[in-house]
């Protein structure tokens, strides 16, 4: 698959793709893999959620960023990027997290934390819309392991040990003399994330250079790979600097909804994905969650590649 700068592969998940014993199924994979090597991330057209669905969770989405601060502020946690964040050096952007969020449990405690009256339709949203998000991570991880030729059985134990964050987003319009950066580049410290959003904004660097500037649609989302990903495929697949801008002059507000998955497991290169030439072993064994305690430190934050300054394993891997 050539890169094209101007456009993302576009994969298609439906029934045919996602039945195992499909001819399409192998096929998709491979194009699925190819993307996730040559661009880090492809748009996902899949039916698995219905546009209702969507609509529904991006309004009830907006109900968290009218609580007082009081209350927005509860939602704590230990875990980077997790929690409620609002930072004097990106002012247009407010976040929440659920850990997790694809379960009932984690998504009816955070309800109860920040509406203590109930919000019974948020929670079930939440909780529906965030579970079917997860599937589509499964079906990635799935198709990417396949695709390598490495083993079901560890792929398996990955999704098992999978912590989510679901993350609702809002980013503003700048204000007079403030900059447009919603969002500043980065390249993530999660395994994968599935992006949903309702107005432009997300702009992806590409291998080249060039950044590309994906339309939001109804019927598709975004799936991009972090720094981990790329650690444990050995380097092969690509874990792309994007960021948030709000160009648009007029006034309007951008809301985005992801799920991000964090392996609680010790993430290993396959055995078959290293060999004495062009893919020696290129980083060691780590755990995610550490690696994200890591980003904080100095050295974290110093870092051009995080996961390279944390685990890679040669020269190659230094700054
Ligand atoms: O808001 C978005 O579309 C992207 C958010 C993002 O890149 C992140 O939370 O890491
Ligand atoms: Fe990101």
């Amino acid at each position: 698959m050539a890169p094209n700068p101007n456009q993302l592969p576009v994969i298609t998940f439906n029934t045919k793709t996602l039945n195992r014993s499909n001819g399409a199924w192998q096929s998709t994979s491979h194009a699925l893999r190819g993307a996730l090597e040559n661009y880090g991330c492809f748009i996902l057209a899949t039916d698995k959620v219905s546009s209702d669905l969507r609509d529904t969770m991006l309004e009830l989405a907006k109900d968290l960023f009218h609580l007082p601060m009081e209350t927005k502020v509860k939602n704590t946690s230990d875990l980077l990027g997790f929690g409620y964040g609002k930072y004097a050096s990106m002012p247009l952007w407010e976040y929440f997290g659920i850990e997790g969020g694809a379960t009932i449990e984690g998504t009816q405690s955070f309800t109860d934390l920040l509406f203590p009256s109930g919000h019974k339709v948020f929670c079930e949203t939440a909780f529906q819309y965030m579970k079917l998000l997860s599937e589509i991570d499964h079906c990635v991880m799935r198709m990417v392991f396949d695709s390598y030729g490495v083993d079901a059985k560890e792929c398996d134990r990955m999704i098992d040990s999978t912590l989510y964050l679901s993350r609702f987003m809002k980013y503003r319009s700048p204000r007079e003399g403030e900059g447009i950066m919603g969002l500043f580049p980065h390249s993530d410290k999660s395994f994968l994330a599935v992006l949903d959003d309702d107005v432009k904004g997300l702009e992806i660097k590409m291998k080249n250079g060039e950044w590309i500037y994906p339309e939001p649609s109804p019927s598709t989302f975004i799936v991009l790979a972090g720094e981990p990903f790329m650690a444990w495929s050995n380097g092969r697949i690509h874990a792309p600097v994007h960021q948030v801008a709000m160009r648009t002059s007029e006034k309007e507000v951008r809301n985005s909804l992801g799920l991000f998955s964090f392996m609680r497991a010790t993430v290993e290169v396959p055995e078959k994905l290293v060999d004495d030439e062009e893919h020696y072993l290129q980083f060691m064994p780590f755990n995610q969650i550490e690696f994200l305690k890591y980003v904080t430190t100095e050295e974290g934050k110093a870092s051009k590649c995080a996961i390279k300054s944390y685990c890679g394993v040669t020269s190659a891997g230094a700054d």
